[in-house]
């Protein structure tokens, strides 16, 4: 085996994040490795969405830096696709004046017409929804809106996939299915999640946010029988 750490493709480090008085984010350092699944949990406002903004470049760090690939890194929404970098949406954000595949299309960076229909119809397929093709994704049922989303990030190839509470609204089927895509993407992936199951099964290390501050970092049996994440967890529902 070799001794020589991993390439870190993507790395936050003593990132903060102020909104006026409140730190959303504070001094939270993370190493997304390549070809590794990541996730970030955390009871309701630890600071979860925030740190994905400010992958995205939604949100400007206070303080901090970012590297991609070793290198600083200051990103720009506009830029993430063509990085190889795909996020998906908390809720369903498709265009509705678009079909399901033009919807898929417009996530695939700089392809072909052609090239660019076969890729989405791949996606599609991965998914398990291409027979929506060609429907208006508002009359669709939530769950397929789902599968059209995680398409449309999965079509561009991305080297990191950004998955922002994907488990949301689904039930178990979906969730147990949604697991398998997650394990056989075969890129590097950052999980933002609830549904805690979801997390520990596919997670080769997990972050453990608590009013912004990193409280615990490892792999999910180191986390689940970590006593401050039990008391996080606890002290948010009571
Ligand atoms: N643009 C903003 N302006 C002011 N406060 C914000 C902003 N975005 C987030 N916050 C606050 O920062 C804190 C962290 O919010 P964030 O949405 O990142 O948490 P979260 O862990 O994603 O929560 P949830 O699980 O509920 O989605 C919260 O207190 C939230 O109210």
């Amino acid at each position: 085996m070799s001794t020589e750490s991993p390439a870190h493709e993507l790395a936050l480090d003593h990132i903060t994040v102020r909104f006026g008085g409140l730190t959303a984010l504070d001094d939270v350092s993370l190493r997304v490795p390549a070809g590794r699944i990541v996730g970030v949990i955390g009871p309701n406002g630890a600071g979860k969405t925030t740190l994905f903004n400010v992958i995205c470049g939604f949100v400007t760090p206070t303080a901090g830096e970012l590297t991609l690939d070793g290198r600083a890194w200051r990103p720009r929404p506009h830029h993430l696709n063509r990085l190889g970098i795909a996020r998906t949406l908390q809720g369903v954000g498709q265009f509705s004046g678009l079909t399901v595949l033009e919807n898929v299309q417009v996530g695939i960076r700089g392809g072909r017409e052609r090239q660019s229909g076969k890729d989405a119809l791949a996606a599609l397929e991965r998914c398990g929804v291409a027979e929506y093709a060609f429907a208006p994704p508002g009359a669709l049922p939530y769950a397929i809106r789902k599968r059209v989303e995680l398409a449309r990030a999965l079509a561009s190839r991305p080297r990191i996939l950004m998955l922002d509470e994907p488990a949301g609204g689904l039930d178990a089927d979906e969730i147990q299915w949604l697991a398998g895509l997650i394990r056989d993407a075969g890129t590097t992936v950052l999980l933002v999640e609830h549904h805690m199951d979801l997390v520990m099964s596919v997670c080769d290390e997990i972050l453990v946010l608590d009013f912004g501050k990193p409280i615990a970092l490892g792999p999910p049996a180191e986390i689940s029988a970590n006593e401050k994440v039990t008391e996080a967890y606890l002290g948010a529902a009571a």
